[in-house]
């Protein structure tokens, strides 16, 4: 079984630094320093509302943060989607952002666009050097579809696939940018057990192709079982940051966000089964007083 690796990251991929985000008098993300390390997988959990997406989006250009600047490896990113991507982060999107007419493949194809160079005349001609482009580009697209289960389907259209598989080839439509970093935002969202646990295999899949990963979640046992380093945002700040076993022991975590301990919480069937032999016997005592 792939586990979490264990040795220390050496090189830093990414780096954010003191990145604020207001929303007129909202402050949706404050002072938050943020690193991810060369063959890392790092989470990032907190709250509905807690900030996450909205420091997804400063990391990625999307948003121009208040304040505060993001490097990677070593070079400050300009705030524009399309540079970042081209610098060398990719991300998913919590609502699956798919072309949906479009086939499985055509979908990773349109990922390639940052790395290829054809302009436009080429393209346009269809002259050789694009022709060269094209034949890469598919053979590189399909390679992904191959790491991420999906050549089969290479000529379904996306809508029609099921929804696990359509994050699937969202993961292998940013991967066809040949990230250094990837942000993966809920890639678990709606996805039953199974899926789960492959969609964890993949991550520590990409990981072991020297990607770093940083991943947002709520779903905690997969973030907890796959991740290096784990940083919660609450309220827009940075609650803690540390191993697993280190933040899902804090009792600030536990308080802000998990309710009850991680470690040995009972599953939803146990805690509706005690409540449902409760209710039984509060009516039972019920019908007895009523005798
Ligand atoms: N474009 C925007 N304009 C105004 N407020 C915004 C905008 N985007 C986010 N917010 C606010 O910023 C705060 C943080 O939202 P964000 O979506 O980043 O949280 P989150 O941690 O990703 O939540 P969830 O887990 O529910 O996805 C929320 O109060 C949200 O309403």
């Amino acid at each position: 079984m792939t586990t979490p690796t264990t040795t220390t990251a050496t090189t830093t991929v990414l780096e954010a630094t003191g990145v604020t985000m207001r929303f007129g008098g909202l402050t949706a993300v404050r002072d938050v320093n943020l690193t991810v390390g060369e063959g890392e997988i790092v989470g990032l959990i907190g709250p509905n509302g807690a900030g996450k997406t909205t420091f997804f989006n400063c990391l990625t250009g999307l948003y121009v943060p208040t304040e505060g600047k993001v490097s990677y490896k070593g070079t400050v990113l300009p705030p524009q989607p399309h540079l970042v991507t081209q610098a060398g982060i990719a991300r998913t999107f919590q609502n699956i952002r798919l072309f949906a007419n479009m086939t499985v493949l055509e979908n990773v194809l349109v990922g390639r666009h940052t790395r290829t160079k054809e302009g436009l005349w080429s393209a346009l001609l269809r002259g050789p050097g694009f022709k060269k482009a094209e034949k890469a580009s598919e053979e590189r697209a399909m390679e992904l579809l191959e790491f991420t289960g999906l050549a089969k389907k290479r000529d379904h259209l996306a809508r029609n696939l099921p929804y696990g598989e359509q994050r699937k080839l969202e993961i292998a439509r940013a991967l066809a940018s040949d990230p250094g970093l990837l942000l993966l935002d809920e890639p678990t969202a709606g996805m039953n057990p199974q899926e789960t646990r492959a969609t964890e295999e993949l991550v520590f899949a990409i990981r072991d192709q020297g990607i770093a990963v940083l991943v947002i979640e709520h779903d905690m046992r997969f973030i907890f079982n796959l991740c290096d380093r784990v940083s919660v945002l609450v309220q827009g700040e940075k609650l803690i940051e540390g191993t697993s076993d280190v933040v899902q022991g804090d009792e600030r975590v536990i308080a802000a966000y998990l309710g009850t301990p991680f470690e040995g919480a009972p599953e939803d069937s146990a805690i509706e089964e005690v409540q449902a032999a409760e209710a039984a016997e509060a009516a039972d005592a019920a019908e007895g007083n009523d005798q």
